[in-house]
């Protein structure tokens, strides 16, 4: 008889936590992964396809999609939540007590929660009572599509204590996903969030039909100011260069992939919030993390320019050309500063 293989839940069958799934079946793990809608659920049970999110792409029979959070979590270790960062309080209400009391619980998610500043991993603890060494983040450069294309590439496993680090970097170490440890997770949390606001900034510059000094400019200045964050809540600055820093911020703010340089690219070409929020079903993180982001930087009396231009962008009290040019027009400083 072969060897049975560990199990881990996955919370969320959109873009990445249907790619996640394969990286996890690729390192040999059976997924059990919830679905919101039955439909989603029974197109990867019977046609082995996530026809909507990931549309072509073989779902291996080791995994099993159910819409009952109860089926998907009943004897997991390994739990991964991969739900719009928003959406994660509402549904960790319902889900918490049928999470077993041993598992690690795994955030995909890329987002600051409105209203209370909380990051994924804080969210997570307020609602399970899990303690830190039970809180994992997995964050870095991986385009959803691309990783389900089996295309090379690497990410950072974030955990406070390094053993459990290491042990869920050992269940998602597949033949093309490559995880590094990380103990940071405040910094990992905060490259991935604040990324999705500086792509959209890159992406309204690429609408506007600004070329590569626009985009490289507004790169590197958010990386800058991501540090600064980052650094004042806490974090080690060699994260920022590190995978969840400027590898996710570089992977996103060149793909044409990115949902979050995408949004922004369609506000550069002259559509309203609205008429691209209609324009997909796909969450673009950014749009509702910069308003919590910007809020979280006055609180920590850290200078956020293009977060802030983009929050206000985003309430509608400015066009992306204006935006851009206000950016650049501000009072000079030093680079350091
Ligand atoms: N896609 C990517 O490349 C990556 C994404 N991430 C992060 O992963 C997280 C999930 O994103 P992703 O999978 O890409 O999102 P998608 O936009 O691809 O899919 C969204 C998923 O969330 C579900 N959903 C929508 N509303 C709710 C709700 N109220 N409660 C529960 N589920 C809901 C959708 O279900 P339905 O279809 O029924 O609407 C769908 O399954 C985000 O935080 C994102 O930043 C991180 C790294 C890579
Ligand atoms: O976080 C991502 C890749 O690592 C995905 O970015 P988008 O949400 O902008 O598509």
């Amino acid at each position: 008889m072969p060897a049975s293989r560990p199990m881990v839940a996955v919370l969320g069958a959109g873009s990445w936590g249907t790619a996640f799934s394969l990286v996890l079946s690729d390192a040999g793990n059976d997924v059990h992964l919830w679905g919101r809608r039955q439909e989603v659920c029974d197109a990867i049970n019977d046609k082995r396809e996530n026809t909507e999110y990931l549309p072509g792409i073989v779902m291996p029979e080791g995994i099993m999609a159910s819409h009952d959070p109860a089926v998907v979590l009943d004897g997991a270790d390994l739990v991964v939540l991969a739900v719009p960062s928003q959406r994660l309080r509402e549904n960790l209400e319902e889900w918490a007590h049928l999470i077993s009391p041993d598992a690690v619980i795994v955030s995909l998610m890329k987002g600051v929660e409105l209203g209370t500043h909380l990051r994924m991993s804080e969210v997570i603890a307020e609602l399970t009572g899990a303690g830190p060494e039970r809180i994992a983040v997995i964050t870095g450069p991986n385009l959803s599509h691309e990783i389900a294309h089996r295309e090379p590439a690497a990410s950072v496993v974030a955990c406070a204590d390094s053993s459990v680090a290491e042990r869920v970097q050992a269940r998602c170490h597949s033949p093309a996903f490559r995880p590094y440890t990380n103990t940071d997770v405040v910094g990992c949390e905060l490259g991935g969030t604040t990324k999705n606001v500086i792509a959209l900034a890159v992406g309204m510059a690429t609408g506007l039909g600004f070329r590569d000094n626009a985009k490289a400019t507004v790169i590197t200045r958010g990386l800058a100011e991501t540090g600064r964050l980052a650094t004042a809540m806490g974090a080690d600055p060699k994260t920022l260069s590190g995978l969840a820093g400027l590898g996710d911020l570089v992977a996103s703010c060149s793909s044409p992939l990115s949902r979050n340089r995408t949004f922004g690219e369609k506000l550069g070409k002259g559509m309203s919030v609205d008429e691209v929020v209609a324009s997909t079903r796909q969450v673009a993180e950014g749009v509702k993390s910069c308003e919590s982001i910007a809020e979280l930087a006055a609180a920590h009396g850290v200078d956020m320019p293009i977060v802030n231009h983009v929050a206000a962008l985003i309430r509608g009290e400015l066009t992306p050309e204006q935006m851009l040019r206000s950016l650049i027009t501000r009072e000079p400083k030093s680079e350091w500063a």
